[in-house]
């Protein structure tokens, strides 16, 4: 086994070193069925009572890789209170999501989430899943996309447009303007002084997720979570009666308006629970695939240069549907940032029967964890994967065709991101208006830290300078 560094934590100490390269005594899950042929996954418990969760919340991606060099797609390991078996690479990443059989629930995110976004879209399984996902895509159609991009358009130049020159933290200014962007779209309103209870109230409720003590305690982050719930539910559940009524052409009323085939309608939990879910998904994906971008157009003087050039050529902005799908090289851009820093890095899933992965036994009520960050970063699918390199994408070169789950920043099967499309044009907006009004730089030896206490964040919300054009 050989020795790693976390070479993606900048500032990491002597005891993360130490962590990431512990031997742990090698044991297995569970013993496969007399005569199944199964093997049994591989793995260790790590530290007594916590597990692995504090390698995988101060190590991220580095202690995921680390998992797959030295135990292959399929390991086990506990952590935040369970047993998970890890699934890396493609072939095992395929079979969890192409989920012949129904055997990997979405029960594993209700463990870590589902008491501040419980029945939000990703959290409901099977034909109950898919009722309310056919009810929800009236909500995600071409036409209704070109209405929410006028709000996008007009938020982020308002918003851009009010940043000072000088030091400038991105990731804090950009998760602002993506809720500020996210209340227009979904409730065509501003949040009228309720903003910073509400942004708190988000970043609660996400940060509760990871908790390692996982019940309310005074001061703890499981309460915290518990808190910002309450007052997300009340600010939406206020807003439903006015929304049922009124004929705007934004997502919060869509929900409430919109009818299947056989008259069936979202209840007004229903639209409580998806509104929470969805602005959660909404804002704090777009927010670090923005900022990530950022940093590496920060970086990489030439690719800021160039993408510039491409959007200063489709006009000031605000730009249409049409105009945001021709930035191709930004799109690259886009796409290579959202390959290094996975917004959500891995995904959970619960066996509801015993089965099997890539021949390995596992039992029923297991905990399952997909890993795309990891996915993103081995070599058997990129070459030089540390490596920034946006023509990867290109159409010569294609590098994310190497495998289906190569490149999955958003998921796949039948939970595969249901804002993928509104979230690129939304990053390609906010992108397009920071490239024509700005330049900005990090220093030649600045690396960022990603903080994987929920999803990634800079743990210094990433200097800039930033002067205007
Ligand atoms: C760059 C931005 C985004 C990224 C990287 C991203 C990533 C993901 C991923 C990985 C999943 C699958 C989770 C799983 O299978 O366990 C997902 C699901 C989902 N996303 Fe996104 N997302 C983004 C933007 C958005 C936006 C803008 C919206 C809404 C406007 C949204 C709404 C959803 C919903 C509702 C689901 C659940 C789908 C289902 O269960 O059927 N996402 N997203």
């Amino acid at each position: 086994m050989s020795t790693s560094t976390a070479a993606h934590m900048p500032g990491a100490t002597r005891f993360d070193e130490w962590l990431l390269n512990k031997h742990w005594r090698r044991t297995t899950l569970a013993a496969p069925p007399a005569g199944s042929r199964l093997s049994a996954v591989p793995g260790d418990g790590g530290i007594p009572l916590i597990g692995h969760s504090l390698e995988a919340l101060r190590l991220g991606l580095d202690f995921g890789l680390k998992r797959y060099e030295t135990y292959g797609p399929v390991s086990w390991m506990r952590a935040f209170g369970v047993r998970i078996v890890g699934v890396a690479g493609g072939d095992a990443t395929q079979v969890v999501l192409a989920n012949k059989d129904k055997t990997f629930a979405q029960q594993g995110w209700t463990y870590f989430i589902g008491p501040f976004f419980r029945r939000g879209l990703m959290l409901l399984d099977f034909d109950e899943h898919m009722f309310h996902r056919r009810l929800m895509q009236q909500a995600f159609t071409r036409p209704r996309l070109t209405g929410y991009l006028e709000h996008v358009g007009s938020a982020a130049g308002d918003g851009v447009r009010s940043w000072q020159p000088g030091t400038f933290l991105v990731y804090p200014a950009m998760k602002r303007l993506t809720l500020d962007i996210a209340s227009r779209v979904f409730m065509a309103s501003e949040l009228d002084g309720q903003q910073a209870a509400l942004n708190k109230a988000f970043v609660d409720t996400v940060r509760a997720g990871t908790s390692m003590i996982r019940f309310a305690m005074p001061g703890g982050r499981w309460n915290a979570g518990l808190r910002g719930r309450q007052v997300l539910e009340d600010f939406f559940r206020r807003n439903v009666p006015a929304k049922r009524s009124s004929d705007s052409n934004d997502l919060f009323a869509g929900l409430c308006h919109a009818r299947d085939d056989n008259g069936d309608s979202f209840t007004d939990d229903d639209v409580v629970n998806h509104m929470i879910f969805l602005m959660m998904a909404a804002h704090d994906t777009s927010t670090i695939t923005t900022t990530a971008a950022a940093y590496y157009l920060g970086q990489h003087p030439e690719w800021q240069d160039r993408v510039r050039r491409e959007c200063a050529a489709a006009g000031p902005g605000p730009l249409d549907i049409d105009a945001l799908e021709g930035l191709r090289d930004l799109e690259l851009v886009i796409k290579e940032s959202l390959r290094l820093v996975a917004p959500v890095p891995s995904m959970a899933r619960k066996t509801v029967r015993d089965t099997e992965v890539l021949g390995h036994y596992i039992p029923a009520n297991t905990m399952v964890a997909l890993s795309p960050w990891v996915n993103q970063m081995i070599p058997e699918f990129w070459t030089e994967p540390d490596r920034f390199d946006p023509d990867r994408f290109n159409d010569i070169r294609h590098e994310e065709k190497s495998h289906r789950y190569a490149w999955m920043p958003f998921g796949g099967g039948a939970h595969k991101c249901i804002g993928m499309h509104f979230g690129m044009l939304e990053v390609k907006t906010l992108l397009h208006q920071m490239l024509t009004r700005y330049q900005w730089s990090v220093p030649t030896d600045y690396r960022v830290r990603w903080d994987s206490t929920a999803l990634p964040a800079p743990a210094d919300g990433l200097p800039v300078v930033l002067e205007r054009l």
